[in-house]
């Protein structure tokens, strides 16, 4: 029976393919007192068998889709699931203990993750917790007789249905097969949906119940232009969709035209607009959508793309890559971001109850200066093979601002101490995410060589709305005048100083937004590099002069909704 889901578009396009669910089963179990400890010991041997079996076929896949580096991850669990001392606990638990094999395996590697995590001052073996959770489930599945997915292993079109998608989910799948994603959880600015949107692959977040209204290898629909899923669709949905879906490739050729255009006011104002990057091999994206910098690399998307932290050597390559294959055009790499719903399997931050208002960004740069500096002498380095930028994420104050540059500068001035090559000059600026520190702009303007607004924090802390809860989705509310107020005091600081002010949350590319942004005079908008061209294409048809005139009656209004309606009789009123 065909049943229709309903959730948050968050990038763009159409997909029909069966489902794969991405969820994990449950693995609870009973603690039993067994009397046969051989067979029980037998079990877990079976159980150790297929998980290793397992592996070595995901191993191999892995190196094919995601290369050798992305699969040495699978080699490290192998080698856990043949460690002689951990399975001889766990043997030793069964005959001592007389428990059941679930309960051994549970109890030894508790025993081992905690001291694991408990090694704070060993980075590397904190990172084997990770792993040992990861393997354990494994095996724990085995012996309930429960499949696990693999994502690796996945070999045909599939629609990807998750309770959440995390980053490292995402990274593990193979784009030729993904053509869709459908999740329980997550709002626009969430970070499964700003993924999706760099892997150009159409999704709905936040439908609430797709995984328990669909099962594997149903047909589904993913229409990410309306935010709607669509179960054991009818013939005539599917003929319907796969014609959106086309109407929508159609468009999108029609503004591929502008690839080599410069971003241009109708009345002749020049403006830039940038991507938003990951890793360094979304810059292809970045120059076939005619991106004209990178406004924002998500240095953390490195960190979490690899098993292991990544030495100052290995982020030098990344960053240096981007400057060169951008050529000379404008990189903006952000320090790690790394907390509120983006963390780090082998860097174990404290619990906390809020995470997003917690120990994140530039907050643990500045405590953990063994993960900084590496950071800022690897950008330091690479600024030398291009334009690089550096901005700092999440600052509130004056002083974590004078801070972080301090220890940016005091890096600089050791490597030209050790002849090492930087560039004569770098833009070291700061995101503008904090209220508190929009409220004091014009003092931060004095000391950042750029803004870059960021929306996706800037409201859900304005709000106080959560930017991955569905049931607080209603507050995403870009237009309202209180924060089209904030973002307006920010461009005006920067300019006050002569510095430039830019954008990269969501909504730099957000259609109703950019009119109003272009009124108020932001220099650059930095998005998903799929919204750029239709970006450009809709500054050709606005000029500053009345789009200036929008943002007054704008920035008067009551409400988000006002607003909206303000920008689509406007635009209504251009054709
Ligand atoms: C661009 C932003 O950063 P992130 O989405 O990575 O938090 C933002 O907060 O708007
Ligand atoms: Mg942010």
């Amino acid at each position: 029976m065909t049943q229709k889901l309903s959730g948050i578009a968050a990038s763009n396009g159409v997909a029909v393919a069966p489902a794969y669910m991405l969820v994990d089963p449950d693995l609870t179990f009973d603690k039993k007192t067994i009397s046969d400890a051989d067979a029980e010991k037998a079990r877990l041997h079976s159980a150790l068998d297929a998980s290793i079996k397992e592996l070595q076929q995901i191993k191999a896949v892995a190196e094919k889709s995601l290369g050798s580096e992305e699969a040495e991850v699978f080699e490290a669990h192998i080698t856990i699931l043949q460690d002689p001392e951990m399975i001889g606990q766990i043997e030793g638990k069964i005959d001592s203990d007389k428990v059941n094999a679930e309960e051994a395996l549970k109890e030894i590697t508790d025993n081992f993750i905690a001291i694991f995590e408990g090694m704070t001052d060993n980075a590397y073996m904190q990172e084997r917790a990770a792993d040992v959770r990861d393997v354990t489930k494994r095996v724990m599945s085995h012996l309930l007789g429960k499949n696990l997915p693999n994502p690796a292993l996945i070999n045909s079109e599939v629609v990807i249905v998750a309770h959440d998608l995390t980053p490292s989910d995402t990274a593990q799948l193979n784009r030729k097969f993904v053509k869709g994603f459908i999740t329980d959880l997550g709002g626009r600015t969430s970070h499964s949906a700003i993924m999706s949107r760099t892997l150009e692959i159409p999704a709905v977040v936040g439908t609430e119940d797709a995984t328990t209204t669909i099962k594997q290898g149903d047909k589904v629909i993913v229409d990410g232009l309306d935010g709607i899923g669509i179960v054991d669709p009818s013939d005539e949905d599917v003929t319907t969709y796969t014609k959106k879906g086309d109407d929508f490739a159609k468009q999108k050729a029609e503004w591929d035209k502008l690839k080599d255009e410069a971003s241009v006011s109708k009345d002749g104002k020049n403006f830039t607009i940038a991507a938003n990057i990951g890793t360094p091999d979304d810059v292809a994206a970045v120059n076939d959508n005619g991106g004209e910098a990178v406004g924002l690399f998500r240095s953390e998307f490195l960190y979490m793309d690899s098993a292991e932290l990544p030495d100052e050597e290995k982020q030098f390559q990344a960053y240096k890559k981007a400057a060169e294959d951008m050529h000379g055009k404008q990189v903006v790499v952000r320090t790690m971001d790394i907390g509120g719903d983006k963390h780090l399997d082998y860097l174990p931050l404290p619990e906390e109850m809020n995470p997003f208002l917690g120990y994140r960004a530039i907050r643990i740069s500045l405590k953990q200066p063994d993960l900084f500096r590496p950071q800022l002498r690897a950008l330091l380095r690479a600024s030398a093979f291009g334009n690089i930028a550096i901005m700092f994420p999440m600052i509130g104050t004056v002083d974590e601002f004078k801070r972080a540059r301090a220890i940016y500068d005091e890096e600089r001035q050791n490597l030209i101490n050790d002849g090492v090559k930087v560039a004569d000059h770098i833009d070291v600026g700061m995101m503008m995410e904090v209220p508190a520190a929009v409220l004091i702009a014009d003092k931060l303007a004095k000391y950042a060589d750029f803004f870059s607004i960021g929306t996706n924090d800037l409201i859900q802390y304005t709000f106080a709305a959560d930017r991955g809860n569905e049931h607080v989705s209603y507050l995403y509310q870009p237009y309202n005048p209180s924060l089209l107020r904030l973002i307006k005091k920010v461009i005006d600081s920067a300019h006050a100083e002569g510095k430039w002010a830019g954008m990269c949350g969501e909504m730099a590319g957000d259609q109703v937004a950019v009119p109003l942004l272009m009124g108020m005079g932001l220099d650059e908008y930095s998005m998903s590099a799929t919204s750029m061209l239709q970006t450009r294409s809709l500054m050709k048809k606005l000029d500053t002069k009345s789009t200036a005139d929008l943002v007054d009656k704008a920035l008067d209004a009551e409400t988000n909704e006002d607003v909206a309606d303000m920008v689509k009789q406007f635009m209504a009123g251009l054709k």
